[in-house]
């Protein structure tokens, strides 16, 4: 064939494409779907444009603004309102939903002393400039778990607490520990210029945070940092975030104007530790470990070590390490006994690792060559939507980004060999819904907090050699939060039979229907149901058995309770007003009994209720 002549036919191949994209555009527009944006990966990826040349066109996460203090303020700064309009009224934020008793579970609390739990956050002890930054972040009452952890934190004990997806574990650590530190700012923090003056060229620091909060993904790092930004509004705590594959230098720089709270993933922390120019862990008073099964996982050991004892890190007492997550299996919680104090306190709200109802769970059998029509069926049996497509693998994922694409959907897709840049782009699309389609590998599974994920899609189900029923938690759980409901959507066959028996128990738990194909799994007991990883075998999971079933630990009884005639003075329980510091205020707290009794706490008592 003359060159002419495949020219023609490969014109003919593209025209032939374009038509049929222009026919599927027409579909999709008349289901209600808004046109796809192309990413130009041309002009976004490191190597054409270069990462700092973009930044004005669309500024790194980590630059993002945080409130400015000046030395002239009082207690509390001056309002900024057109920044308390971007860190709270963005319509894009996630707002609790009403389905939020779907979120009550026993909450079993083991420790040293009773923890009495807040009801709320005005009888919570909370620092002014706190409160006021709840009620903006139009928070009403606290979840479960932040009626625990916050007087948990309190008492100044190690805490490990386990509560299901999109239940405010990031407040649950963020309001008490930052609340503490707003009284005491200024006595504790590390001097700084003063923001309002400041010039780079002569008053740069070394940054030397009070609190240090490290997390799996450079994503969630951002999240938990845009919390911070909210929490610290007005106040002269500055947060700063550092995330590997962002130009370090822009992270530097922030760290140089001073820096109190750090959020950090670990592998660009421990390059900046370092540097002991740069940073110095030596005042630290708080380390948060978020998503700590996966950060005591494989692979993590030793940034790890680095965190709990590492370096010039505060080895002192007054030092106070925090764990949280979803799902914790034993061989995790046996590795977090090596890192926490002996009287530790775990709080548990649920089952470890169990999920919520407001969660539809629908399980359907597809053959992996049928997948991708599943998909376009699935996608196009309810209104437009925002959803969530997890795949197994990084070619897969780019390919169903591509099949949604070509099917005329606004889709976008990330996972880690795409540049930072690149990652930062896709999720703001999918925030800003203007892709409300994104394809992710399981990079994107923990934390991730998106408002109205409607739908999460299971392509490929999460084989057990890669976390299996774990991972297959925190996927769903991108739906569903706080008192949201959504639908999650698992595409199955028999390569997934490895999962079939977790798979059906997780259903059975969360009183979802059994797909036939899952009945062979079913459980003999289904009302006793055994989890092989341990969650409720209470004996030698390193915790004291904390995480186990209900005979571990206590269960206070919140419907009956009622935290004015029981006698819980929050003045003396420590946090705010001048007595800030006081760390202690579990001593006064110890006094009080959730059952309005004489106080006489003992770990073994099974009081047993509901919270919220
Ligand atoms: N008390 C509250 N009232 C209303 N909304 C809240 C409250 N606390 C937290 N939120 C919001 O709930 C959402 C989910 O919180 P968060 O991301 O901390 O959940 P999580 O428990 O850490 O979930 P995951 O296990 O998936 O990481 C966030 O958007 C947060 O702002």
């Amino acid at each position: 064939m003359s060159d002419a002549g495949s020219n023609l036919g490969l014109d003919e191949a593209a025209l032939a494409r374009k038509q049929q994209l222009a026919e599927n555009l027409a579909i999709a527009k008349a289901a209600g779907w808004q046109k796809p944006i192309p990413f130009n990966y041309d002009t976004a990826s490191g190597e054409h444009a270069g990462a700092e040349e973009t930044r004005d066109s669309a500024a790194w996460l980590s630059d993002a603004v945080i409130y400015a203090w000046d030395d002239e303020f009082g207690e509390i700064g001056e309002p900024n309102p057109e920044l308390e309009k971007m860190l709270f009224d963005d319509e894009n934020i996630q707002r609790a939903g009403g389905a939020i008793k779907a979120l009550s579970f026993d909450v079993n609390v083991e420790g040293p002393e009773r923890v009495p739990p807040v009801r709320e956050f005005n009888d919570a002890g909370l620092h002014p400039a706190m409160l006021q930054n709840v009620k903006l972040c139009k928070y009403e009452f606290p979840t479960p778990i932040q009626a625990y952890c916050i007087p948990a934190v309190l008492t100044g004990h190690d805490v490990v607490a386990v509560a299901q997806t999109g239940s405010g574990k990031t407040a649950a650590f963020l309001i008490p520990i930052l609340s503490k530190l707003m009284g005491k700012a200024r006595q504790l923090a590390a001097p700084r210029p003063n923001p309002g003056r400041y010039n780079a060229a002569t008053d740069r620091v070394r940054a030397e945070p009070l609190v240090l909060v490290v997390c799996p993904t450079r994503e969630l790092a951002c999240q938990i940092f845009d919390e911070a930004r909210r929490l610290c509004y007005r106040t002269m705590l500055r947060p700063a975030v550092i995330y590997g594959g962002a130009p370090s230098r822009n992270q530097r720089e922030q760290l140089e104007m001073g820096c109190d709270i750090l959020i950090a993933t670990p592998g660009r922390l421990m390059d900046f530790m370092q540097n002991p120019k740069l940073l110095s862990l030596a005042r630290l008073k708080f380390t948060v470990i978020d998503e700590a099964d996966e950060l005591l996982s494989a692979g993590w050991e030793e940034a790890m070590e680095k965190i709990f004892q590492g370096g010039d890190v505060n080895g002192d007492a007054d030092h106070t390490y925090l764990m949280f997550s979803a799902t914790f299996p034993k061989s995790a919680r046996r590795l977090a006994k090596d890192y926490m104090e002996e009287d530790t306190i775990k709080i548990k709200v649920g089952r470890v690792g169990s999920t919520h109802e407001n969660i539809k769970q629908q399980i359907i059998y597809v053959n992996e060559s049928e997948k991708n029509q599943a998909l376009f069926d699935l996608i196009f049996s309810s209104e437009p939507q925002r959803i969530l497509i997890f795949t197994n693998s990084k070619m897969k994922c780019d390919m169903v980004d591509d099949y949604l694409y070509n099917k005329g959907l606004p889709v976008t897709s990330i996972h880690s060999d795409r540049t930072q840049r690149e990652r930062e782009d896709a999720l703001r699309a999918f925030r800003t819904a203007r892709c409300p389609i994104l394809v992710a590998t399981g990079v994107t599974a923990r934390g991730l907090d998106v408002a109205n994920v409607r739908l999460v899609v299971n392509y490929d189900l999460p084989s057990t050699q890669h976390d299996g029923i774990t991972e297959y938690i925190h996927r769903i759980g991108r739906t569903a939060r706080i008192g949201n409901e959504g639908r999650a959507t698992s595409f199955y066959n028999e390569r997934n039979e490895d999962l079939g028996e977790d798979l059906c128990k997780i259903l059975i738990e969360s009183k979802q229907e059994i797909p036939d194909f899952l009945e062979q799994f079913k459980p003999e007991d289904p009302e006793n149901i055994n989890w092989h990883d341990g969650t409720d075998d209470e004996s030698d999971d390193g915790l004291g058995g904390a995480f186990g079933g209900d005979a571990g630990g206590f269960n206070v009884d919140t419907a009956g309770f009622n935290v004015d005639t029981a006698g819980f003075n929050v003045d003396t329980a420590g946090f705010g007003g001048d007595d800030a510091g006081g760390f202690g205020g579990g001593d006064d707290a110890g006094g009080f009994n959730a059952d309005g009794g004489d106080g006489d706490f003992s770990a073994d008592s099974t009081n047993k209720v509901d919270a919220w």
